[in-house]
């Protein structure tokens, strides 16, 4: 890779900012998959053996008002990094001021500390006003100004333009400090880059999840190369307000309904759909359930894929010499609404001869529920960050490092 590493960087003595991708499943304040902080830890760890400082940052969910901080605060992530990784991790529960300064000078070589949410600089004084997301380059400048060299290792992240990754590297960059790759991020690079050039065929992609304004644009770009795309989970119900089914209560876009309707036309019976599908009138795993067609009952939303619609991926799959996943195909983690996605887990897992692809935050943590992560070519730590380096897109993450 033609980047700055961390490994090129003098690390001693020196406040090191690190960029990390933390954005993992939590409930009732217990960490689910740690796959992402696992997958830092190799550059944490050299950082600190380096006399390196270590200050991470990283999101976690999408903050939108003042309600969302408290559930979505880094301390319990903060927690299982100490525990993984051995040591003590400072948790600042701020994102600027006195209290994240004096911290930061106060750190001894080899050191770590785990800065608050970023996105809680996105609702300030209750108004979303997005300075991380939309990347103020004021917030950017201020978080630069704390350390001496930025390493970037969140790959899952790396599609986006935030101020926590391209605003602090354009401010590093603009002072002559160094702005390097960590080795998750040099890792993802190397292997998503190979994944899809020149494919052995059939190639099936599958797309699922919630996440559908952010990744329905990837399928019409996905056309021109795979044979077959499956649709799933959440993504499904744009699709069939597209087609003209009745929906219920599930989730849909709105204003990305033409763009599913341009997709069918263009892709004809490359894209594969679900044929029926688990509802339930709420969002709990004790709703009662039903199993119906492609037609969603009024008052019922659509939680998961059906045992026809299974049957039927297993049968696009079988033969797929390629297959690329990212999305789960139901809302798995309640357990009534988890058998979709851990049948394609386990099919993919079982599959011979095929270079098997699964990103995404949720879409690992379901592989690892399953214990089939070993059995696939590779488990990525990045969903919309693998599929847009799939496309050929620059993601402005990566492009904000330096090159060598
Ligand atoms: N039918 C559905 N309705 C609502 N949410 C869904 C549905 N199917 C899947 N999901 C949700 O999608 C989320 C994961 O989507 P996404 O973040 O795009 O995937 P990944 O993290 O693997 O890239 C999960 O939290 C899951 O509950
Ligand atoms: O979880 C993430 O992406 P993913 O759900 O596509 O795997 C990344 O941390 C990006 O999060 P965002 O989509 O809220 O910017
Ligand atoms: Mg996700």
């Amino acid at each position: 890779m033609a980047k700055t590493t961390v490994s090129d960087l003098d690390l001693n003595g020196k406040k090191v900012l690190m960029r990390v991708d933390f954005n993992v499943p939590i409930k009732d304040g217990v960490v689910g998959d740690t796959s992402r902080i696992v997958g830092a830890i190799p550059t944490i760890k050299y950082v600190i053996e380096h006399g390196g400082k270590a200050v991470l940052f990283s999101h976690l969910g999408r903050i939108k008002s003042e309600d969302d901080k408290e559930g979505l605060s880094l301390r319990p992530v903060a927690e299982k990094l100490s525990e993984l990784i051995n040591k003590p991790v400072t948790f600042v529960p701020e994102t600027e001021g006195k209290k994240l300064e004096d911290s930061v000078n106060d750190m001894n070589n080899g050191d770590i500390l785990l800065v608050q949410n970023t996105r809680y600089e996105d609702v300030v004084d209750g108004e979303n006003i997005k300075r991380e997301s939309k990347n103020d380059p004021k917030l950017g400048k201020y978080w630069a100004s704390l350390g001496d060299c930025f390493v970037n290792d969140a790959f899952g992240t790396a599609h986006r333009e935030h101020a926590s990754n391209v605003g602090i590297a354009r401010a590093m960059e603009a002072n002559n400090k160094p702005v390097a790759a960590g080795f998750l991020m040099e890792k993802e690079i190397k292997f998503i880059g190979g994944a899809v050039n020149d494919p052995k065929r059939p190639f099936v992609a599958i797309l699922g999840g919630a996440k559908v304004s952010d990744k329905i644009g990837v399928i019409d770009n996905l056309l021109g190369k795979a044979d077959k795309i499956i649709i799933g989970g959440g993504m499904t119900y744009t699709f069939y307000a597209a087609k003209g089914y009745s929906i219920g209560n599930s989730l849909v876009e709105k204003d990305k309904i033409d763009t599913a309707k341009e997709i069918l036309q263009k892709g004809g019976d490359k894209i594969v759909l679900p044929i029926d599908s688990v509802v339930a009138p709420e969002f709990k795993n004790d709703a009662p359930t039903e199993v119906v067609g492609e037609d969603i009952p009024d008052g019922q939303m659509a939680l998961d894929i059906g045992p026809k619609s299974i049957k039927l991926f297993e049968d696009v799959l079988r033969d797929a010499k390629t297959v690329v996943w990212n999305g789960p195909m139901g809302v798995f983690e309640m357990s009534n609404f988890a058998e979709g996605t851990l049948s394609v887990g386990r099919f993919l897992g079982d599959l011979k001869d095929a270079t098997t692809v699964v990103g995404g935050g949720d879409s690992t943590a379901a592989v690892n529920q399953l214990g089939v992560a070993d059995k696939l070519s590779h488990v990525s730590t990045g969903g919309g960050a693998s599929l847009e380096y799939m496309e050929g897109k620059t993601l402005p993450g990566i492009a904000s490092i330096t090159d060598k």
